[in-house]
């Protein structure tokens, strides 16, 4: 079976609880208290300009060049096109934010995959952050009551054309990859897409609480 198809089998269950979650609810029906957004926003800027070096530093390892130009460019898109929608949300500077538990433990995370594993390992470890967006987004599409949405631009974003494309091209390569890999390097880049995917979850959980230190 291609790689994807049998990864996305494996965090079916996790994306349930995603689509479950009282943010995902709340987003949809444009209810969603602003703090809680803004708290959601702030956070994602920080984990952002770290996903974006992530990405950047997954094309310096690839060797085919097809591959390096799409990896640089959605780093390049992470950067541009997502600091549009935090600008939009977000007026003031980020430069005084501080990660929250869960923003440090994903973005370490991903910094650690890339330094430490092989990387095909570290590709699979930064699809979820591309493809579960992308299914969020057009959940909430299909599900939404027509209507005002102070949200809508978020919405827009990851239920665009634009993000699908950079969605599929991101699962192809990895599926290309995947390919190439051992039965035993296949399976730890499905656990590493299982260990981000349970991250993606934690990161809207504690937006809604707006989680802090606890010390
Ligand atoms: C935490 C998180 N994961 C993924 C995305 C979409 N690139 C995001 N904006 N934030």
């Amino acid at each position: 079976m291609i790689w994807s198809k049998e990864t996305w089998q494996q965090i079916e269950p996790v994306y349930q609880e995603i689509i479950a979650l009282p943010f995902i609810h709340e987003l949809k029906e444009g209810i969603l208290p602003k703090e809680k957004f803004l708290f959601y926003i702030q956070q994602d800027a920080l984990y952002l300009a770290e996903f974006g070096k992530v990405l950047s530093g997954i094309a310096g390892k690839l060797s085919s060049f097809e591959h390096i130009q799409a990896f640089l460019g959605f780093s390049k898109d992470t950067i541009i096109v997502e600091k549009a929608l935090h600008e939009t949300f977000l007026n003031e500077s980020t430069l005084e934010l501080k990660p929250s538990p869960t923003c440090l433990l994903y973005t370490n995370f991903m910094h650690a995959q890339l330094a430490t594993q092989a990387l095909p390992v570290a590709m699979a470890s930064v699809l979820p952050c591309f493809w579960i967006y992308k299914e969020v987004g057009d959940y909430i599409t299909e599900h939404q009551i027509p209507g005002d949405n102070p949200y809508q631009d978020w919405i827009d974003t990851y239920s665009g054309e634009e993000f699908a494309e950079a969605v599929k091209k991101a699962i192809a390569i990895c599926d290309e990859i995947a390919e190439t890999c051992t039965e035993t390097q296949r399976a730890t880049m499905t656990e590493a897409f299982v260990m981000a995917s349970r991250m993606e979850w934690m990161f809207w959980d504690s937006a809604y609480r707006q989680e802090k230190w606890p010390v």
